[in-house]
């Protein structure tokens, strides 16, 4: 499984077969299972020209399917599902009824999730109970995972502003490779977030390392924000903010981290080894700030694309996401 890129076009190489297909795009839609996989629509772009589609391929034949209100497709190996909770005044409940059908169906198929994304339209606006929107999303998420007994080992995550559109989540999940989730010495696991933050604690991990079944691996990289311990720090500096989340990146994915998760062969990477990068941007005026030290940081080759978008604090400025191909599959 590997993702084909931020694309303008859906077509997998040869002997592909599409997994998943997310569509960065100007309005929300509802998910349709088209041809054999689900596709998602995120409303985070804000012209047609801006948009693109993250395309999910495996090598393995997929099969489509819907379980309640998720829609999935799996490979035997590999499974991409995804669910769209409507505009509400409030997401706990709803929150709570589509994670649990999302655990539900994966362990039911005997998949484990490694990297969960969600983009939530209103992130920072008040929900009809005076609670912060993104709260209210993790009130509904830590039911669900304190009912099921998971305080620490959710995979990684990204929790992001979108343009409307409600709750948007998508996930992927293996059968059988070596999953470690990866935390990040210089920050507190945002599990044990003080409640200064939010009646509920976030919960994911700071990065995921996958062996796959077929000899790949890769390192993703959850949202990442200048935060150190648990504090906002460059408040109201969006270029300080950008390049203290760029070392987060750094330090969760260097050698001395490896070493500290016991990972194979201990090897580090660097900000150059991330293959595709998401960076999201919380003004559009400081998206060329942001811009110019981002493409000094990452590869040239890297897929990258900028979003301009809420982020889970109000006093965030930027987020940055991203994948490391350690070793490609077949
Ligand atoms: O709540 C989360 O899962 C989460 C929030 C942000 O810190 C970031 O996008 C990563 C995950
Ligand atoms: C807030 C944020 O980005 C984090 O908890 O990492």
């Amino acid at each position: 499984m590997t993702l084909h890129g931020l694309k303008d076009e859906l077509t997998p190489d040869a002997g592909r077969h599409l997994l998943g297909v997310v569509d960065f795009t100007t309005k929300s839609r509802e998910i349709t299972i088209d041809s054999s996989c689900p596709r998602v629509s995120v409303q985070l772009a804000t012209t047609i020209s801006d948009g693109f589609s993250e395309v999910w391929t495996t090598a393995r034949p997929v099969t489509p399917g819907r379980y309640g209100e998720i829609s999935y497709a799996a490979d035997g190996e590999f499974l991409f599902c995804a669910f769209h909770l409507p505009e509400s005044h409030t997401y706990a409940d709803a929150t709570e009824a589509a994670y649990a059908d999302a655990l539900a169906l994966t362990s039911s198929l005997g998949y484990r999730p490694f990297r969960i994304w969600h983009y939530i339209g209103s992130l920072n606006d008040l929900n009809a109970d005076g609670l912060e929107v993104y709260r209210d999303f993790c009130v509904g998420r830590a039911r669900v995972l304190e009912r099921h007994g998971i305080t620490h080992d959710m995979p990684a995550a990204t929790v992001i502003g979108a343009h409307g559109g409600g709750i948007v989540c998508y996930l992927l999940a293996h059968r059988s490779g070596t999953q470690v989730n990866l935390e990040n010495p210089r920050q507190v696991p945002a599990y044990h977030y003080p409640r200064q933050y939010g009646p509920k604690a976030p919960n994911f991990a700071r990065a995921t390392h996958l062996a796959t079944c077929d000899g790949a691996a890769f390192v993703y990289v959850s949202g990442t924000a200048g935060i150190l311990g648990h504090a906002t720090m460059h408040e109201g500096d969006v270029a300080g903010q950008c390049r203290l989340a760029l070392d987060n990146i750094a330090h969760v994915i260097g050698s001395g981290n490896m070493f500290a998760h016991d990972i194979g062969s201990c090897e580090g990477h660097a900000l150059t080894d991330l293959s595709t990068v998401k960076i999201y941007v919380r003004h559009r005026a400081d998206i060329p700030v942001v811009r110019e030290i981002c493409d000094a940081a990452i590869s040239g080759t890297a897929d990258v694309a900028y979003l301009n978008a809420d982020i889970c604090r109000s006093d965030l400025l930027v987020e940055v996401e991203g994948i490391v191909a350690v070793r490609p599959g077949p």
